[in-house]
């Protein structure tokens, strides 16, 4: 059965009036949920950078600006909105990509309500659509010197189009050699703090005197690149994960002895004497906890490096002759401006009209949301899109685009 579409954003100009005496400065839409009235837009004060959103609530009369969690889309000229669940707000972004066109605001999942417990306030949190599934991550834990970023680069080096490196972000300052948004994001403490208290991290901790922290983001990128995402983080930060909603598999890298721990360290000659020391006092409690908290799915002795990397290859499935990464395919589409969205049981219809030379064609992107995945925080997987040509002398074509 089909439902009443979704609102049309055409409508909607600069200067509306939208009858709850708001001023509004751009598109919006507006949903209802139980109460509350999500309106989605440019009335925000931030609205040039990103997607604005205010709540009416009908039971008060008032006004709500929540808090936003999770990466927002960036500013749009338009959007259609659309119920789905009672918990999420699909958005669909006029004139961008259909790999970025497909947004949800979480207005009532259970994320969103465990969140309004933390923060004391209205909470939404958005969460982008994407097509197809990543494989689990990777998270390599043990302690300073032990060879972690050695074997990391060794698997990046043979098989780049498989792995891609989580950059965390960090408040230590950079060595010699080290690139910013390469091997780490450097930032400022304050910053850092912020960014941790708005959601952005899916873990972080305080390592040898120093904040460390995986964005979201950070994981979520490597993932949507289509490629194994690989996280170089410490003990605390791996317990973190494997409480969170990433599945992922967690190896622990131990070394011969603390002898040898020591001069890996010292051979290195990146840390001073005093911070030298600081990492080996660490490391006693990091391979205690290592081998005895349950978190670790695997320890892997690195003795002789060249047979740490078969092992560790070994558990990746590498091991013997290794596959080729499948990369996904990449058809996009570019959805014109004129597009309306309506909703059939599990199916999003997105219904547009191109002109072709000498031709007239009429165009649906079905949206299969039936088995989506995940969610906030970062990104909601498993979006099922399917391009229909509907030309004027009937059905042309059905592309699965994934
Ligand atoms: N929890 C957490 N730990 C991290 C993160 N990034 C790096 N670390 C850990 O911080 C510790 C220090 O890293 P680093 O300063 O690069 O020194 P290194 O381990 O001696 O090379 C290591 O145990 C890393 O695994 C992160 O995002 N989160
Ligand atoms: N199996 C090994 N045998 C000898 N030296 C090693 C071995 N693995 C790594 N190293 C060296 O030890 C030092 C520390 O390794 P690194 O990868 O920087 O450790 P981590 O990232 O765990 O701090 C580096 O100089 C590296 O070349």
């Amino acid at each position: 059965m089909g439902e009443a579409p979704a609102f049309f954003v055409d409508n909607l100009q600069n200067g509306f009036s939208n009858g709850f005496g708001l001023k509004s400065k751009g598109f919006e839409t507006f949903t209802d949920v139980g109460d509350k009235t999500f309106v989605i837009g440019g009335a925000n004060s931030d609205s040039t950078s990103s997607v604005g959103i205010q709540i009416y609530d009908k039971s008060t009369g008032k006004w709500v600006i929540p808090t936003v969690l999770g990466t927002k889309p960036k500013t749009c000229k338009g959007h259609s909105a659309i119920l789905l669940n009672e918990d999420r707000i699909m958005i669909s972004i006029r004139g961008s990509t259909l790999d970025d066109c497909i947004w949800f605001l979480e207005v009532d999942t259970e994320y969103v309500k465990e969140q309004k417990k933390d923060f004391g306030t209205e909470v939404v949190a958005w969460s982008k659509g994407v097509t197809g599934e990543a494989e689990k991550p990777v998270v390599i834990s043990g302690p300073s010197g032990v060879g972690k970023g050695t074997l990391i680069n060794m698997l990046m080096k043979e098989f780049p189009s498989m792995f891609g490196f989580s950059v965390s972000h960090t408040t230590r300052a950079p060595r010699g050699m080290e690139k910013n948004g390469v091997h780490y994001h450097f930032i400022g403490r304050n910053v850092m703090e912020n960014d941790i208290k708005h959601g952005k991290f899916l873990e972080f901790a305080s390592v040898h005197g120093n904040l460390y922290g995986t964005s979201i983001e950070a994981v979520e990128a490597v993932a949507d690149s289509g490629k194994r995402c690989i996280l170089d983080i410490d003990v605390q930060g791996a317990r973190s994960v494997r409480a969170s909603y990433l599945d992922a598999v967690f190896i622990f890298i131990c070394p011969p002895s603390m002898r040898e721990l020591e001069e890996r360290l010292r051979a290195r000659g990146t840390e001073t004497e005093e911070q030298i020391l600081k990492r080996l006092r660490n490391a006693e409690a990091e391979i205690e906890q290592g081998k005895s908290s349950g978190i670790f799915d695997y320890i892997l002795y690195n003795d002789n490096l060249e047979e740490c990397y078969e092992n560790l290859m070994e558990l990746l499935g590498l091991g013997g002759s290794a596959p080729i990464n499948q990369k996904p395919s990449s058809k996009v589409i570019d959805p014109p401006s004129n597009y309306s969205v309506s909703k059939i049981n599990n199916k999003m219809v997105i219904n547009f009209e191109t002109k072709e030379v000498g031709n007239e064609a009429k165009n649906l992107i079905i949206l299969d949301v039936s088995s989506l995945k995940g969610g906030a925080p970062g990104r909601t997987r498993g979006l099922k899109i399917h391009a229909i040509d509907l030309f004027s002398d009937g059905l042309n074509g059905i592309h699965e685009l994934s």
